[in-house]
């Protein structure tokens, strides 16, 4: 299968903690790849590399076959990479509508009639229609993941970075998140998935990889990765005996 996302040998370091380390992977088109890994592995440290915001030390990032890294931030978002962040940051003084009408002005590149058109369709996608004209700032946790996500769909993107969207989530609202993101994949998006509630990735990604310390450790089928002895040791940070994380609710 073709690569639509590549590194090769990425390396960056704060001080003395290294976030990657020598890591290289390559995500083919239209596949849906989990990350996970203990607090402070490098998870979104590289979501920043691939989105442009964070400099590697070294290495290389292609997409489609191309290095993306002499681009910055709105170059790579136009060439199709969009990214959601931990905290949600939405315009909270603006509505629903009005957020996602700006991703796929600024983000798409879509002039004003094709932007209301891409951000009315975004919305009815991620089930946001109805509160188009609520004002960002007021909605509830499950809505304001999903706008989250509605922004970087609006950008168009061929590679979508989810970073962390289950998180505080009830097991009913996982639950329709998984169907959001299994729907935007089905539609021929490219999913890299970091997140810590492990349910929701099992329901989704077809392939899993486990970062420790900005290395990669485990990469494969997601059961099978997560029932390595060393996956469950740094995942729960406990004995591997006694828990396990295909049954554990989250992560640490
Ligand atoms: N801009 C920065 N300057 C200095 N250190 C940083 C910076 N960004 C991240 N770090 C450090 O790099 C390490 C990796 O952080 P990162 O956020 O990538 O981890 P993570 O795997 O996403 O963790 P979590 O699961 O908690 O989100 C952490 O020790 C963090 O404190």
């Amino acid at each position: 299968m073709t690569a639509l996302l590549e590194l090769d040998s990425l390396s960056k370091r704060f001080g003395q903690v290294l976030v990657a380390d020598r890591l290289s992977l390559d995500v083919p088109v239209g596949t849906t790849l989990g990350i996970v890994g203990p607090n402070g592995a490098g998870k979104t440290s590289l979501f920043a590399m691939v989105s442009g915001e964070l400099r590697p030390d070294g290495g290389d990032i292609k997409l489609a076959g191309r290095s993306v890294l002499g681009l910055d931030t709105a170059r790579r978002v136009r060439l199709g990479i969009g990214r959601t962040h931990q905290v949600p940051r939405p315009f909270t003084g603006m509505t629903v509508f009005e957020n996602v009408l700006v991703a796929a002005h600024q983000g798409g590149g879509l002039r004003s009639g094709a932007a209301t058109c891409g951000a009315l369709d975004v919305l009815e996608r991620t089930g946001l229609a109805d509160q188009a004209n609520t004002l960002a700032g007021r909605l509830g946790l499950l809505s304001r993941k999903r706008l989250e996500v509605a922004r970087a769909l609006a950008t168009g993107p061929d590679l979508l970075l989810l970073d962390e969207v289950a998180g505080g989530l009830t097991e009913p609202e996982v639950a329709q998140l998984v169907t959001l993101v299994r729907e935007i994949n089905a539609s021929g998006v490219t999913i890299i998935w970091i997140e810590h509630v492990v349910r929701a990735l099992l329901s989704t990604v077809d392939r899993l990889v486990c970062l420790a310390l900005g290395r990669l450790i485990a990469d494969g089928d997601p059961i099978q990765v997560l029932g390595r002895a060393d996956v469950k040791e740094l995942f729960l940070g406990t004995d591997s005996t006694v828990i396990d994380p295909l049954a554990a609710d989250g992560g640490p």
